[in-house]
């Protein structure tokens, strides 16, 4: 008797490392029939099942399923012909009950009338909640009843069920064990069901009892009972299990190069406690006679319209129905542009700066008038109490002057930080600074000692430090400017002797303008790559990209469509970001709108193949989340936006040139204030290399998710 069978697998090696999982495996599904696999947690038949379905490579050894090689152009396997319910639920909790079945049929390209039909059919069978009901809001028992419903919408060739007993109670458990009987003797299809409550099993036409990699007995239940002269198929099992370990047994693998010329298994082998198998099965010229005969109706390489449909409708439904995650993408562009808007760049207020006056410190200035300050006589023109003309250029919002009797106290304030600085000004400072100026190089040193104002700075805080002294030259030079120009001397002497013509941008231009490019790329950059990594890490961990292939769709299906998605969502946070800060704020640039949203644009782009990449060498989200800041953050600290790259070593400046957003901050720094169009070669080449990251990241993702298998 020969059976054409439905899965075939031949001395099958599966390794994790070093780890051997499967080890010379056999094992034989005829169609027609339901076959239990059984063995104890961890012994390896769900990486068993992924490598039947192609989503797992094999180290050694055949497989052939429907009579093809499981991931072989033409096999049909992953694809139609094969239903597959995976250990976990594997379905996207913002699909309703009805969703989640309509999925599955839609990429397996059914009518939706049939679709409907089977729904309602199965939705009876298995009991299944509310059509409408969101599987999030399911208990997971109901959850994996529709998970069932999913494998089956499609009535396959080959059902594989992954433990879909599991938490069902017990009458709904004999319901489906008794549709499950039905459908194979109607339909002829083959059933392969895992399940841990051993005794169910009995049901099976067949049972394989795995351990430590090998299948110790394949047979049907009323023969491993005679067999083993038990009541229950856990006393035989563990007869089996201590046979192994006593080294009585090791696997039915000898049987299967114990084949006759007809392609029938003699004896499992004379050591075994199995004493004959009278199952017969195919050769493997039988096995795989169908490929040879049967037209597969298509590959699964090919994209198709109705899984890029029924793909996108699935994402769509994953971003709209998850509000949480629609909020935190929208909302968090803006919250990020508003707090840099209003959070950097911004002109320093309120810093504590000390005052001692030597000059006037008894009468404090309080009799001081600022027109008298300055008096012309004849040729000459006389100082009159500039300590105090000075302290009024002082009133300014970036200075909140506190006023010190001596040096030495203001000294200590600054030493505890009560006080950014302090200004000293001697006894004799107006007659000092007026002979300075006068007596020029023939001064004597004592008047220039006394004629100058002596600044004590807080520097630990180098930016404040900084600004404060700048701020200092720039009201001393005004005050100086103005005394000149009342004394009817040339006013420019009264300033550095030299002069200052800015091209682009000017003196008093707020930080803030010069963050734009580098915020704008960065941010989007980094919401990119987490965006892009999250969906794709959440879609494999629930198991819906590999739910997804075995049922036919494509990795690059799904990967398209995830683009698609994440690229629109993209398009309204650039322009989301751009319009708070040149409209909203209106922050002038003179270049092109188009070219500053494309940069702008290709940066999000840019992430999102870095979250790409990122996804593929990342197991969960814990581990993304490090790998996205972890490489983020370098990046962002060698790419000019902190400090200039013209001070960093060669070496280092050129490597942080070729960094994903080093060029195109500057290509856009240069279309903002530039105005410089997209071929001039400085706009251009930050599109080059974003481009050529783009491309490169794509091709490692894709080349590193093959690996994976
Ligand atoms: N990707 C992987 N990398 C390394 N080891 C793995 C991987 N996947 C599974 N394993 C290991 O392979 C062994 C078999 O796992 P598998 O999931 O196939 O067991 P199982 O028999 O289905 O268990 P259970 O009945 O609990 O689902 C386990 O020890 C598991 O830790």
């Amino acid at each position: 008797m020969s059976i054409s069978a439905a899965v075939c697998v031949r001395d099958v090696v599966k390794k994790y490392g070093d780890k051997t999982i499967l080890d010379g495996l056999c094992m034989n599904v005829d169609r027609g029939t339901i076959y239990g696999l059984l063995g104890a947690s961890g012994c390896g038949k769900t990486t068993l099942l992924s490598c039947m379905v192609g989503r797992k490579s094999i180290n050694s050894g055949e497989i052939w399923v429907l009579g093809g090689t499981p991931g072989e152009k033409g096999s049909g396997v992953p694809g139609p012909r094969v239903g597959y319910m995976p250990q976990e639920i594997a379905l996207v909790g913002e699909f309703t009950v009805r969703d989640a079945v309509f999925y599955f049929g839609r990429i397996l390209n059914m009518p939706e009338t049939l679709i409907s039909e089977r729904f309602e059919k199965l939705s009876m069978l298995l009991d299944l909640p509310p059509d409408d009901r969101f599987l999030k809001n399911c208990s997971g028992g109901q959850q994996r009843r529709v998970s069932f419903a999913a494998a089956m919408v499609h009535m396959p060739e080959l059902l594989i069920l992954d433990e879909p007993t599991a938490g069902v109670d017990p009458l709904l458990r004999d319901k489906i064990w008794n549709y499950l009987v039905e459908i194979v003797h109607s339909e002829k299809i083959a059933v392969i069901i895992t399940t841990h409550y051993i005794e169910e099993a009995r049901r099976a036409n067949k049972i394989g009892l795995m351990r430590n990699g090998k299948l110790l007995a394949e047979e049907s239940p009323a023969r491993l009972l005679q067999l083993f002269h038990t009541e229950t198929l856990e006393e035989a099992f563990l007869i089996l299990s201590r046979n192994q370990e006593d080294g009585i047994i090791n696997s039915v693998m000898e049987a299967c190069n114990r084949q006759n010329g007809n392609g029938v298994i003699e004896s499992a082998s004379s050591t075994t406690s199995v004493a004959t198998f009278d199952m017969a099965y195919g050769s493997k010229d039988e096995l795989t006679k169908e490929k040879k005969t049967t037209k597969i109706k298509k590959d699964n390489t090919s994209m198709e319209s109705y899984r890029m449909k029924a793909l996108l409708d699935k994402n769509w439904k994953q971003f709209y129905r998850n509000v949480t995650g629609i909020v935190f993408l929208i909302s968090f562009p803006l919250l990020q542009t508003l707090c840099f808007l209003h959070g950097v760049g911004g002109e320093v207020k309120d810093l504590k700066l000390g005052i001692v006056n030597d000059e006037t410190m008894t009468t404090r200035c309080s009799n001081f008038v600022f027109n008298g300050t300055t008096e012309i006589h004849d040729f000459d023109c006389n100082f009159y109490n500039m300590s105090c003309r000075f302290l009024e250029y002082l009133e300014h919002p970036m200075i909140a002057k506190v006023k010190f009797n001596t040096l030495d106290e203001a000294i200590t304030a600054i030493t505890h930080g009560q006080i950014t600085g302090a200004l000293y000004m001697a006894e004799n400072f107006t007659q000092s600074y007026q002979s300075r100026i006068e007596d020029g190089k023939d001064a004597e040193s004592w008047i220039s000692e006394f004629g100058e104002i002596k600044a004590y700075l807080d520097m630990s805080n180098r930016q404040i430090g900084m600004t404060l002294k700048f701020k200092l030259y720039k009201l001393f030079y005004d005050f100086q400017e103005e005394v000149f120009r009342e004394c009817n001397w040339p006013a420019r002497l009264g300033n550095l002797p030299m002069r200052r013509e800015y091209m682009y941008g000017d003196e008093e231009e707020v930080f803030t303008i010069f963050m734009i490019p580098g915020t704008l790329v960065t941010m989007c950059f980094f919401l990119g790559s987490m965006m892009t990594s999250q969906i794709i890490i959440t879609d494999r961990k629930d198991g819906v990209w590999d739910r997804s292939i075995v049922a036919g769709v494509t990795s690059l299906e799904i990967i398209l469509t995830h683009f698609i998605l994440q690229a629109s969502i993209m398009v309204v946070q650039a322009i989301e970001v751009l319009f708070t800060i040149f409209v909203a704020y209106q922050y002038t640039y003179i270049g092109s709108t188009a070219v500053m949203f494309l940069l702008t644009y290709f940066a999000g782009i840019c992430g999102m193949a870095y979250g790409f990449w990122v996804s593929t060498i990342c197991e969960d989200h814990s581990q993304a989340n490090i790998s996205v800041t972890g490489g983020f953050l370098p990046m962002m600290l060698l790419c000019g936006l902190i400090w200039p790259l013209e001070a960093m070593p060669i070496g280092l400046r050129i490597f942080a040139k070729c960094l994903p957003f080093t060029l195109a901050i500057e290509s856009l720094r240069n279309v903002i204030k530039k105005g410089w169009p997209l071929w001039d070669f400085q706009v251009f080449q930050g599109f080059g290399v974003l481009l050529l990251w783009i491309l490169g990241l794509g091709i490692i993702s894709v080349w590193a998710m093959k690996l994976k298998r």
